[in-house]
């Protein structure tokens, strides 16, 4: 299937990412959120993102020209009905998601190929409640989007190969590798990862340690990036909270437990970087701990 147009739902950390490749690659994006500022941000990120990318000469001024005149944006899902392929990223709810295809669902045209970013929800699940399964996958890009490398691609149990090889061609074209995960709870990636945030975050409310040491003792003793609390203020702690949920109740063992000092930052509404605290406290210049 020939894919030009896409349909990205959701503005936030991961819809402006998603959008960006897709633009830089040279499809022609249609970005959706509910609100009027997300649209705003995403963005005001994009365009500082693609400006980082021109300085440091990975593109050139006329890349990020041309990438940023393909991206419109719409507060009204509705728009979305020309596109060959819809990208849903909206926040880590079941409900939010299902309700966004429903709607979606009667302005599309018969070949669309609908796919969520979701983290960990069952694409079985989502594709089931839509027209089309068979057309249905997950297609779970990494965050900071435009850096990372990977796009994992999740079969639901009725996804046809059409969808699947059109999916692993559009992932070549973006540049990236794609990792096949069966649909299982959290799939690949975040199956492994989620656990070893939520231990670092055990290891914090037992107090094994701070918020500094543990972070310091996996850059520096595990070769980490970031220390797994930095981290999960990357992904955002309500993020972070959802996934963990999928786990526990999707494989019913309690070692997926969400540690409730977690839940905590989430009740707090401390949802990290995007809300400008969690583990660290982002307001000033430089992050502080708040443990
Ligand atoms: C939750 C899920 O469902 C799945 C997930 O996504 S889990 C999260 C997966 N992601 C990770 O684990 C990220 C771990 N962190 C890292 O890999 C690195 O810290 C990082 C790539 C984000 C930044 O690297 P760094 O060396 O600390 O920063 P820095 O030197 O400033 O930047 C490195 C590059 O990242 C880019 N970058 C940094 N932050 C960025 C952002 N938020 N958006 C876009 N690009 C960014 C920079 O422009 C720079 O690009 P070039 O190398 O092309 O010049
Ligand atoms: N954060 C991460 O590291 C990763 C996240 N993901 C997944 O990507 C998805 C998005 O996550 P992320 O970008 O981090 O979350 P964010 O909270 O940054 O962004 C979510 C955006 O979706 C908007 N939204 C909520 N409901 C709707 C709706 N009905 N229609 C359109 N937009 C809506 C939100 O608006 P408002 O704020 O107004 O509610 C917000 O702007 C989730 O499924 C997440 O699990 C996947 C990989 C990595």
């Amino acid at each position: 299937m020939d894919i030009k147009t896409v349909g990205i739902v959701g503005a936030g950390q991961m819809g402006n990412g998603i959008a960006h490749v897709f633009a830089l690659a040279g499809y022609h994006v249609l970005l959706n959120d509910i609100s009027q500022e997300a649209l705003d941000r995403g963005l005001a990120v994009m365009r500082k993102n693609l400006e980082r990318q021109v300085s440091r000469e990975k593109i050139s001024a006329e890349d990020r020209d041309a990438a940023l005149a393909r991206i419109s944006t719409t507060l009204k899902l509705t728009d979305l009905g020309n596109s060959d392929l819809i990208v849903e990223a909206a926040s880590e709810r079941e409900t939010i998601k299902t309700a966004i295809f429903e709607d979606l669902q009667p302005h599309l045209k018969p070949n669309t190929i609908l796919t969520s970013n979701t983290s960990s929800i069952s694409i079985t699940r989502l594709a089931s409640r839509t027209d089309r399964p068979e057309r249905f996958m997950g297609l779970h890009f990494m965050n900071p989007v435009p850096m990372m490398k990977l796009v994992e691609l999740i079969r639901g149990i009725a996804t046809d190969d059409d969808t699947y090889q059109s999916l692993l061609k559009v992932v070549a074209s973006l540049g990236k590798t794609a990792a096949i995960a069966e649909d299982f709870p959290a799939f690949i990636v975040n199956r492994v990862l989620l656990p070893m945030i939520n231990e670092a975050i055990y290891t914090l409310y037992e107090g094994v340690g701070n918020v500094q040491s543990i972070d310091t003792a996996l850059k520096l003793g595990a070769g980490h990036p970031m220390g797994p609390l930095e981290l999960a203020d990357f992904i955002g702690l309500d993020t972070c909270l959802a996934i963990m949920h999928v786990l526990h109740e999707g494989l019913a063992d309690t070692k997926y437990r969400p540690c409730p000092l977690l839940v905590k930052y989430v009740d707090a509404g401390w949802l990290g970087r995007k809300s400008g605290r969690g583990f660290y406290d982002y307001r000033g210049e430089t992050p502080v701990p708040t443990r």
